[in-house]
């Protein structure tokens, strides 16, 4: 039997990098939280060994797929030798900051756990961080505070009921890059994801919004002004927030209403390569 799993995409609501480690792994403090964008995982066991992957935009390459390699990973750490046939609908557009790989990825998980009637212990779902460092957190869902290199989950029972713009400027912008180019960000006092966690605990959405923080925010926008510009743009257009997700290029901005949030979509659509409404997903 096929099962059809929806991958969903995270935006960062609070980003700090803390320190890297020394196998060049930088250790974070985030706040993540899942989005209704989301790519759609079709997976089935097949009676063979052979890992068949099928993918509508041909970006990446089958061995280099995420997908691909959870399976190759599972059945190594199970010591199995499973087949299975995967189809991918991408709609989380690559390399935005919306963890989309990451998302397949656990989509796999979800899928395999379905397929075979049992659910992975935490000690595999840390491990698969080495594939993906969203991968933990996006197998969750939600809201979560983010730690380690993306292994450490303490999951928070706080809902957001705004609506979202998402906007990706049509810049792939790799983590790799990003993280490589963020030591002299680290000479900056830190900040701390505690302040909004206080919010949280009040309820205190309006604070949370006030205090959005992306460390790599400005690395990004240096390297590319259009991406500060749609921050603005979202601000300019009726937006109670906005800020950068992940290592960019996507940003997100929070409307109070969803009218609100079509207005403005309707504004910026003509300007901007890709923009979707979008809402918190539990
Ligand atoms: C920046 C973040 C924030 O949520 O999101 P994205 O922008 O990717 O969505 C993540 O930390 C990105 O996670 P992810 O994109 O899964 O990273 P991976 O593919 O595992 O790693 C790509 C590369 O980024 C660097 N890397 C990744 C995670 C981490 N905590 N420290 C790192 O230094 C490593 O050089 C690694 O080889
Ligand atoms: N299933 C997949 N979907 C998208 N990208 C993938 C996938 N598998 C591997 N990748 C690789 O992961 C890289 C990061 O993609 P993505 O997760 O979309 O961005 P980000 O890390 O910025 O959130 C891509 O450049 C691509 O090479």
């Amino acid at each position: 039997m096929s099962e059809c799993i929806n991958a969903y995409a995270k935006i960062n609501i609070f980003f700090e990098i803390k320190r890297k480690r020394s196998d060049g792994y930088h250790e974070i403090d985030s706040l993540m939280q899942t989005v209704s964008i989301h790519d759609k995982v079709y997976i089935k066991k097949r009676n063979d060994s052979r890992i068949k992957l099928e993918m509508d935009k041909n970006i990446v390459p089958k061995e280099k797929n995420i997908a691909v390699k959870i399976i190759k990973y599972y059945n190594d750490y199970f010591s199995l030798s499973e087949g299975y046939d995967i189809k991918i609908e991408k709609n989380i557009p690559v390399g935005a900051g919306l963890g989309g790989s990451s998302a397949d990825g656990a989509a796999v998980l979800r899928g395999l756990e379905k397929i075979n009637n049992f659910s992975f212990n935490d000690k595999f779902i840390k491990s698969v961080s080495e594939l993906g460092a969203d991968i933990p957190f996006l197998y969750r869902k939600g809201l979560a505070r983010v730690g380690g290199i993306g292994e450490k989950i303490d999951m928070l029972p706080y809902k957001f009921k705004d609506y979202l713009l998402i906007g990706y400027p049509n810049k792939l912008i790799s983590s790799r890059w990003a993280y490589k180019n963020s030591n002299f960000l680290l000479t900056d006092k830190r900040k701390d994801s505690s302040i909004l966690l206080r919010c949280l605990k009040r309820r205190d959405f309006e604070c949370v919004y006030q205090n959005l923080f992306n460390r790599f925010e400005q690395l990004v926008f240096d390297k590319y002004p259009q991406v500060k510009q749609l921050k603005e743009d979202f601000i300019k257009y009726g937006a109670s927030a906005a800020s950068m997700s992940g290592s960019g290029s996507s940003v997100f901005a929070v409307y109070d209403s969803r009218t609100k949030a079509l207005e403005a979509m309707k504004e910026l659509q003509s300007s901007w390569y890709w923009l979707e409404l979008a809402e918190f997903e539990y």
